[in-house]
């Protein structure tokens, strides 16, 4: 199958780099020209503009935006639409709020899915976690290429029409930052606690056997063995946290509380104050773990 990609970051690239694997053909299209060259180099055929991109795709077109939410993904599709008719399909794979993908939905003239995609840059040798939304035929049609980005046929399933891919996107961050959140609150207590603990080891052992063993602990360990049980340099400043907030702003609309995702969320914007917390310093360092974020550090 031919996919045109746009948006060739650290995920795009990912995407890039699967599809070909499997043997599809990609045209790759980003704003930042060396992001072009380096998906030329893995084997992608190169556009220089939407026009030329669009020109490089066969008749049914069926192209995956890796763009940054928001902005970024109108601005593609206005661009693109005139050129699009209802036998193509666009795919949001980014973090884009459902409501706007239930808006872009409407009123593109493809068919339009909405692809929460999680496993994050780190996550590229496994495949990721695909959760899609839109129309069930454009799912059918996509379905090589959603097994080639995925860990195979189990990492994708279609959640519902349009909008639910992004809306259980939205909802597992929000259980991504919980989570984090009591891992940070645990090794705080173990650095500051009694013993004097190596903390790489507390994470090692717990990732064999223990039943709060996980991705993120196994990136716990990681952030100890590289930045040292006291984590170093790094800041008490955890970036991000839009889907967090969509998540909170959810909950009270649909009046369900969740009391660990708001205090998750609540001790990012606390972090920007930068008054030391272990926990918040590990959240931070977890969010280059799996999704390559940058990581402020302590002059
Ligand atoms: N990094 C992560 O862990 C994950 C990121 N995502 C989502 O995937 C999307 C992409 O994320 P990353 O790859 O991490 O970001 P990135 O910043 O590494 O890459 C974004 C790419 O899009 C390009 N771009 C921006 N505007 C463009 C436009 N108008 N036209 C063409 N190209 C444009 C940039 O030049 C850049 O190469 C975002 O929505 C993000 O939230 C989803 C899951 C995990
Ligand atoms: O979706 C992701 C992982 O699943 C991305 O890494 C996202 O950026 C995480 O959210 P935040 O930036 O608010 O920490």
């Amino acid at each position: 199958m031919q996919l045109g990609l746009i948006g060739l970051g650290r995920m795009g690239q990912i995407v890039v780099d699967r599809s070909l694997a499997a043997g599809h053909d990609v045209v790759a299209f980003d704003l930042d020209e060396d992001a072009v060259a380096t998906a030329a180099d893995a084997g992608a055929v190169p556009a220089d503009s939407i026009d030329d991109f669009l020109d490089r795709l066969g008749s049914d077109k069926r192209i995956w935006l890796m763009v940054p939410a928001g902005e970024a993904v109108d601005v593609t599709l206005e661009e693109l639409e005139p050129r699009l008719d209802g036998d193509d399909i666009v795919v949001d794979g980014g973090n884009s709020n459902f409501e706007d993908s239930v808006r872009r939905a409407e009123s593109c003239p493809a068919a339009y899915l909405d692809c929460g995609t999680s496993g994050g840059p780190a996550g590229a040798e496994l495949g990721f976690s695909l959760m899609v939304g839109g129309p069930q035929w454009a799912y059918d049609e996509l379905e090589p290429i959603f097994d080639a980005v995925a860990t195979g046929p189990d990492g994708h399933e279609r959640m519902g029409p349009a909008g639910s891919g992004h809306y259980v996107k939205m909802i597992h961050n929000g259980v991504e930052y919980a989570l984090m959140q009591t891992y940070g609150e645990g090794f705080e207590l173990l650095h500051e606690g009694r013993y004097d603990l190596d903390l790489e080891n507390v994470a090692s052992v717990w990732n064999n056997g223990a039943v709060i063993r996980s991705w993120l602990l196994e990136l716990c360990e990681e952030a100890f063995r590289e930045e040292g049980t006291d984590l170093g340099t790094v800041a008490d400043r955890i970036e991000g946290g839009s889907t967090g907030t969509w998540t909170v702003q959810e909950s009270l609309e649909q009046e369900v509380p969740l009391p660990l995702i708001y205090t998750a969320l609540s001790e990012r914007f606390g972090s920007r104050a930068d008054d030391g917390r272990f926990s918040r310093r590990l959240a931070n360092r977890l969010r280059y773990g799996f999704g390559r974020h940058d990581v402020p550090r302590r002059e």
